[in-house]
């Protein structure tokens, strides 16, 4: 496969969209004509740029209203199209892209539409052109690959071709099968886009909501598959109108996209029949055992408030750094570190974001494979110095800049801190056992047009898979939340999109400089003992507005004995298919930053229906005893 990204996906003048596109490493880059037309170059010019930048036009388009004109309006649409193919080669390209009629005034028929592509077909042959058709899902007579193909067919002309483009296809839910019998030298070019399940007018659906391949919920992957299917081995070229884009960032709008059309030829290709699809060789998914650790950076001070928190939630610390300022907590499965070393990326990280969870070390099958697929897919490799027989974990970097190890059982890997920590002996200590077993989630709050990035991150590199967005509701604003979750739970990872910085979410993303780990969820197997552990180590729960506890009752038909208990230990709770969930919180670290414990009885969510109660309790406890409400 060749990879191809229309302009219209990306936000800015021209030649920015030409450089983030050529930087991303696509091979090809679609011209959409408003772009030319806004660009105060010749089109020769455009041209010139294009090629600097090392990409082929891979096409021109819209041509529209073509097919189907009555007699007085057909002569001046030829003329219009010759007119483009003057453009086409100045440009420097061979194929124009016509999409299905619109006009009120264009008439059908399959063998009047094909006459016309006949027609058009000679002409552009003359210039060395060829013509491609896709059927618009909103055509008003042809919307329906099925029959665009019909036309081509009876068109019967080897410079008049398909251009099939997924979201129409899958849109109106078109049998996929129907693309497995097209002859692959008379598909064009191929046309991706993802979009999410929005039950709305199809043009609005498509102009407004399309992204990248794998951030939506079409079966993109099926659709390709159908396509590789032919041999068909060309460009894939990604056409995305989205709203967000148009105003995003346009060098990680187009990464994005450049990830997602490498990842979906390697599921594509990893599938069967699809062999003939050119992609670039890289190991599979990562399968993710679970969290080998997370750690963080801060100062002295911070640390020994965040250490102070950490005994309360029953942690205790069991090495230490052989050459650094470096901390070892553990409990169960869980373990966390606390770097306050005064060099280092570490401390880096603590000069932009305060005492933050920077970093998080993932268990995988094999560390060193699981490195090269993420940089196959486009993930920044992190290194640095290391002491003399010390462990070089490899590492890529995650949301916010943070780091993401990759560590195994197989190598020294798994076994870092051993070789890099000392031991401290287990010592008498006072504080109370808390249960806690491994850690169930990591919440990662991220600015929101940076969400579909870090999802996309996630599935592609490790084996995982998106829940659907829920919105959680903030007393000042709305939260996005979507979760990636590994099949048996062993990662699970909650990214919260904020809107704006008055929601507790906006509020860490500014406060921190940037997006991070704001809070932690460690699984027990019994809250209520966990509870009484806390309490005797004097940790302080959020506390839940008691309202809450008599609507949590009647909701779920509670025994007002486990109210009452619930209540008492401002625990809250959730039921789903699949069982019940019971959920503690810390009150704030921070800025914002805080932990959360839960028990899992079957349950497979995570409590967002109580979210609205966490929140206004958690901004509760943010603002200073007395003080008036700042924000609004
Ligand atoms: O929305 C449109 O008009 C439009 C134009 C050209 C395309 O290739 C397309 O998929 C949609
Ligand atoms: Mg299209």
């Amino acid at each position: 496969m060749k990879t191809s990204i229309a302009t219209v996906s990306i936000s800015g003048e021209l030649p920015e969209k030409l450089e983030a596109i050529a930087r991303a490493g696509f091979d090809g880059v679609e011209i959409f004509e408003n772009d030319f037309l806004a660009f105060d170059g010749s089109p020769a010019d455009v041209g010139r740029m294009v090629r600097d930048h090392g990409l082929e036009i891979t096409l021109f388009q819209p041509f529209r209203d073509f097919e189907g004109m009555p007699e007085t309006l057909r002569s001046r649409t030829f003329d219009r199209a010759e007119r483009k193919f003057d453009i086409m080669q100045e440009l420097g390209t061979d194929l124009v892209l016509v999409c299905s009629n619109v006009s009120p005034v264009s008439l059908g028929g399959v063998d009047r539409a094909a006459a016309d592509f006949h027609e058009l077909g000679e002409r552009a042959a003359r210039h060395g052109l060829r013509v491609g058709y896709e059927a618009l899902a909103w055509g008003r007579h042809i919307n329906d690959h099925r029959d665009a193909w019909e036309i081509v067919r009876r068109a019967d002309h080897p410079n008049i071709g398909l251009i099939l483009d997924s979201f129409h296809t899958l849109s109106r839910k078109i049998d996929i099968n129907s693309i497995r019998s097209i002859p692959k030298d008379k598909i064009f070019i191929v046309q991706l886009a993802d979009a999410p399940l929005i039950d709305m007018d199809l043009l609005y659906w498509s102009r407004h909501f399309r992204n990248m391949p794998g951030e939506g919920d079409l079966p993109v992957s099926t659709f390709t598959a159908a396509i590789a299917e032919t041999g068909y081995d060309g460009y894939f070229s990604l056409e995305i109108f989205n709203d967000q884009f148009r105003g995003g960032q346009a060098r990680s709008i187009a990464a994005d996209g450049h990830r997602s059309l490498i990842y979906l030829g390697d599921q594509v290709h990893r599938g069967p029949n699809a062999k003939s699809l050119t992609v670039p060789p890289m190991p599979a998914r990562a399968k993710v055992q679970g969290i080998g650790f997370v750690e963080f950076s801060a100062d002295e001070k911070d640390a020994a408030d965040l250490v102070g928190i950490l005994e309360t939630l029953g942690f205790r610390k069991v090495a230490a750094h052989r050459t650094k300022k470096v901390g070892l907590y553990a409990q169960g499965d869980i373990r966390l570190i606390v770097n306050t070393e005064e060099k280092g990326f570490a401390n880096a990280s603590f000069a932009v974001h305060g005492t933050s969870a920077y970093a998080m070390a993932l268990v995988v099958d094999d560390a060193k494979q699981a490195l090269a697929r993420a940089v196959a897919l486009g993930a920044e490799r992190f290194e640095q110095p290391v002491a003399d027989g010390e462990v070089q974990i490899p590492a890529i970097r995650g949301v916010g800049g943070g780091l993401i190890y990759l560590i195994d059982d197989g190598s020294d890997l798994g076994r870092f801190s051993e070789i890099d920590f000392v031991p401290i002996p287990v010592e008498e200590t006072d504080v109370a056992s808390t249960h806690l077993m491994h850690v169930d989630h990591i919440a990662q709050t991220v600015a929101y047009d940076e969400m579909l990035t870090w999802l996309l991150f996630y599935t592609s590199i490790f084996e995982t898979r998106k829940t659907p967005m829920v919105d959680i509701i903030d007393p000042s604003g709305v939260v996005r939340s979507q979760v990636v979750e590994s099949a048996d739970g062993a990662l699970r990872i909650t990214l919260n999109g904020a809107e704006n910085r008055r929601t507790l979410a906006g509020h860490f993303i500014a406060e921190k400089f940037g997006s991070g780990v704001q809070h932690l969820a460690f699984h027990t197997n019994d809250i209520f003992a966990t509870s009484e552990g806390l309490q005797k180590n004097g940790f302080k729960p959020l506390v839940i507005s008691p309202n809450y506890y008599g609507d949590v009752e009647a909701r779920f038909g509670l025994d007002p004995d486990l109210t009452e208990q619930l209540k008492a230990h401002n625990i809250l709770y959730d039921r789903d298919d699949h069982g019940e969930y019971f959920q503690l919180y810390s009150t704030t670290y921070g800025e914002g930053f805080f932990f959360e414990i839960v028990e899992r009885r079957g349950y497979k969510g995570y409590g967002a229906p109580n979210a609205i109660f966490r929140i206004a309790a958690l901004k509760k406890a943010l603002r200073p005893e007395g003080m008036p409400k700042v924000e609004s």
